[in-house]
């Protein structure tokens, strides 16, 4: 009988192999050759395998925004890229043209699984992949990021900023400089606590600004990119036991601590609704997501929903908030003199600091601060990696060419912010730029475009404001070392 197995085996064994290999040649041949995108450049061993990428970002650790400026800059002249041909066909632009043709009002284009589901997120506003789930969660959500909702708020992120400027001040009474990278992710991080979930966790009184959590979702973005090539790795570290991976991990376990908190709030919230009204205000998601009346099929989302809409939001939130400041201000720590421009401006509305605060909508109002916000942005840019879309069954004309249907387009944002022909000298700050031409508000996509953008913009632009106006009328920054 072990005869006859073994013997079948030895039979088998060869014949697998061979059909293995030759399915290989195939799809690499046909891709490489016949396939309808095949005329796109782009590196070959992207025709056959996505673990090249897996390699560039796990193992070369390389960030894949560099990837693509190298690739674009090697296949000089050609505007579209083929990224990956293995299951999916990929295509990268550089036109800026290619922004507005994939993301607009129009296309209700689906998300791409592999990377979206990476986020352990799918049941968010974020990580939905169709557009219908997406807009049933965002029209609830929407409520509490409304312009009219954001003016509402205003005192919570007032709060938290001049925190910040407390914490400034004590560091600078100390004789201390200041990380302003963390300093910014912290006040940002206390915003979306606060604003978000109604507890705020004081991230900026925390020593040298090095809140435990802020420093742990640094430390988790690199096990992220892994979880977009592994299911299983994904799975090994998310489905591991608080205390177990904290061992495993001990950088990132502020952010288990924080994964914790909002779990047992949402445990405590959906067993007890009553506990909302022990929230210190009712502008919290919680108020919103578990109105059953607010959706058409009046049904509340799981808690686990619920926890990953937290988290989404506490991603999506912080560190593009932090970063942004940290960038204007590392260029305003550059440029004096622009940096006056901007106290100047302040000043005309805002002459005593013992006088009343300006309000958001005061700040709207002053050319040179949005100015700074804009520049901001462009040169932090968002989020930098690609915004991987589907093209649908009717296929789509995107920069000119024809994409046929199934194919996962993006353009990164950068590829935008940082085109000469659109803004001259891309590499310099200049916020005058944003005073002579309403045109390149057009091209400023930092918050991307269409049905998928993003849903706090409106809280964003009123931390940008207070956060710039608080921090440059309370202080005048000087770098620490030279820049
Ligand atoms: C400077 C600050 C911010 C920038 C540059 C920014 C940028 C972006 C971008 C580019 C997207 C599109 C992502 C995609 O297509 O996959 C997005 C989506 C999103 N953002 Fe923001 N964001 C900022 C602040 C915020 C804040 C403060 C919140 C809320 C607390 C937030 C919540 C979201 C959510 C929930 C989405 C998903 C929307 C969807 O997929 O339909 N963002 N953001």
């Amino acid at each position: 009988m072990h005869l006859l197995e073994n013997g079948l085996w030895a039979a088998l064994l060869p014949a697998a192999l061979i059909t293995f290999l030759a399915y290989a040649v195939y799809t690499t041949v046909y891709n490489v050759y016949f396939h309808p995108l095949a005329k796109f450049p782009g590196p070959p061993i992207a025709r056959t395998t996505i673990y090249w990428k897996a390699y560039v970002e796990c193992i070369l650790k390389k960030s894949f925004c560099d990837v693509l400026r190298e690739l674009h800059a090697q296949y000089a002249g050609f505007q579209t890229l083929v990224l990956d041909a293995n299951n999916d066909w990929q295509l990268h632009f550089a036109d800026p043209k290619a922004y507005h043709d994939i993301y607009n009002n129009r296309n209700r284009w689906d998300k791409e699984s592999r990377l979206y589901k990476s986020f352990n997120e799918d049941r968010s506003s974020f990580g939905f992949l169709t557009y219908a789930e997406a807009k049933n969660r965002k029209d609830v959500l929407g409520r509490s990021f409304s312009q009219k909702a954001i003016e509402g708020a205003e005192s919570l992120v007032v709060k938290q900023t001049k925190a910040l400027c407390e914490a400034f001040k004590r560091q600078s009474e100390a004789g201390k400089s200041s990380d302003l990278l963390y300093a910014f992710r912290c006040m940002s991080m206390d915003v979306i606590t606060t604003f978000c979930f109604g507890k705020p966790i004081y991230a900026v009184d925390a020593p040298g600004f090095q809140a435990p959590i802020v420093m742990a979702m640094d430390a988790s973005l690199p096990v992220f990119v892994g979880f977009k090539y592994s299911d299983l790795f994904k799975n090994m570290i998310l489905k591991c036991p608080p205390k177990l991976s904290k061992i495993l991990s001990p950088a990132t376990s502020g952010l288990v601590d924080l994964q914790q908190l909002l779990l047992h709030q949402i445990n405590d919230l959906t067993n007890d609704p009553e506990k909302l009204k022990a929230l210190p205000h009712n502008m919290t998601i919680y108020h919103r997501l578990l109105d059953a009346d607010a959706y058409r099929d009046k049904t509340t989302p799981s808690a686990g929903s619920l926890y990953e809409e937290a988290q989404a939001l506490m991603f999506g939130g912080a560190d593009t908030v932090g970063n942004t400041i940290m960038v204007g201000t590392y260029y305003l720590l550059q440029n004096p003199e622009k940096q006056q421009t901007l106290k100047k401006e302040l000043l005309r509305i805002w002459p005593s600091l013992k006088g009343p605060d300006p309000r958001v909508q005061d700040l709207e109002s002053l050319p040179y601060l949005n100015a700074v916000i804009k520049e901001s942005l462009r040169l932090s840019s968002g989020v930098i990696s690609g915004l991987l879309r589907v093209v649908p069954p009717t296929g789509a004309k995107i920069a000119g060419i024809d994409v046929p249907p199934g194919t996962i387009v993006s353009i990164g944002s950068t590829f935008v912010h940082y085109n000469a022909s659109i803004y001259p000298d891309p590499d310099r700050f200049m916020p005058e730029r944003w005073l002579k031409s309403a045109y390149l508000d057009d091209w400023l996509v930092a918050f991307s475009r269409g049905p998928r953008m993003c849903l706090g913009i409106n809280l964003a632009w009123a931390e940008l404001r207070l956060g710039f106006a608080h921090v440059y009328r309370k202080f005048d920054p000087v770098p620490a070392h030279p820049l």
